[in-house]
């Protein structure tokens, strides 16, 4: 039986690629994130790394062998809070991966949402959404073979039954939790998020569910609950443009909020998203950063 995470009640960073790095991580953990996902990271990329001790920072490293290449960093401090979110179409890939990253992880989260062609063509994403059965092929394996939580992240599927017969299915396997993002996968970022669409899901399952989507400002946390009856929430762009959107005493001004130690690019990404949301990037600040070559020159 899988131990650890109480998935009710929780404020939750949502995975996303190339923004929850460890730095993000630990800023929205430190501002009250109950639990942090981490970005998607494929499982074929996973099987080419080695566990690293990283004396220097106090990190654990996933490095690509050959390489000097982190694809997973985490540490001691993030253990109980950090989800690893694997893109996947094969359970027994999954579950090696799984196993070689469970001591330092909270739990694992299999990503059945992501339309981009990068995962859909791997037939892991979103297209594993009209794959019931190898979807519970790579849950059920995971969750007999791993002491942790497991989890899965879906988007809503053309039609309430079709969406709520996948739902009972995945809660069928045992999973602790699921995260549901209420969008269908031709639904643009822009379009709203359909929260009736969770609600149903919500009122099918038993397991606690994760509601997602459009949750930009503090109110909308509890109104998104109120209107899914969903017991946790996840945040992705309200906690983009400002991390501090999980301090329960409320927002800080974006520019307290920005991340220094990582990667040039990563940090360039997120901090543009900010000033994108927050200001312009015709804004004095939206130069500098747009320059920047160094964590140095954008400090
Ligand atoms: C920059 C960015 C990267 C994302 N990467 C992932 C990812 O790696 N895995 C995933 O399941 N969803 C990913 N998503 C989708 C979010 O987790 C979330 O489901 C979606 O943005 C809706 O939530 P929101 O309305 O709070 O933004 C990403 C979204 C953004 C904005």
């Amino acid at each position: 039986m899988a131990h650890g995470i109480d998935y009710r009640d929780k404020l939750i960073l949502a995975p996303m690629v190339r923004v929850g790095t460890l730095p993000f991580r630990m800023l929205a953990a430190g501002y009250g994130a109950d639990l942090t996902y981490g970005e998607e990271i494929v499982d074929h990329k996973m099987l080419k790394c080695s566990r690293v001790v990283n004396d220097v920072l106090g990190s654990i490293d996933f490095v690509e062998n050959g390489t000097n290449d982190v694809v997973f960093r985490t540490c001691k401090a993030e253990r109980d809070h950090v989800v690893f979110q694997m893109g996947t179409s094969d359970p027994y890939r999954a579950l090696t991966v799984a196993q070689l990253l469970c001591r330092d992880i909270a739990a694992v989260d299999i990503n059945m949402g992501c339309p981009k062609p990068f995962s859909v063509t791997g037939g892991m994403g979103s297209a594993l959404l009209s794959q019931p059965e190898l979807v519970s092929e790579i849950l059920t394996t995971l969750r007999r073979n791993l002491d942790i939580p497991v989890t899965c992240k879906i988007r809503l599927l053309k039609s309430t039954q079709e969406t709520v017969e996948l739902a009972r299915r995945i809660e069928k396997t045992g999973v602790s939790a699921i995260a549901v993002h209420g969008r269908r996968i031709p639904d643009r970022p822009k379009d709203r998020a359909k929260w009736d669409g969770i609600a149903d899901v919500v009122s099918a399952l038993s397991i606690p569910v994760i509601a997602n989507g459009d949750v930009f400002e503090p109110p909308d946390i509890p109104r998104i609950k109120a209107a899914t009856g969903a017991s946790s929430v996840m945040v992705a762009r309200g906690a983009l443009w400002n991390a501090s959107i999980f301090r329960p005493e409320g927002k800080l001004d974006w520019e307290e909020c920005i991340v220094w130690e990582n990667d040039i690019k990563f940090t360039k990404y997120t901090v543009n998203n900010m000033i994108i949301r927050n200001s312009s990037l015709e804004s004095p600040e939206g130069r500098a950063v747009h320059k920047c070559q160094s964590l140095l020159h954008l400090a």
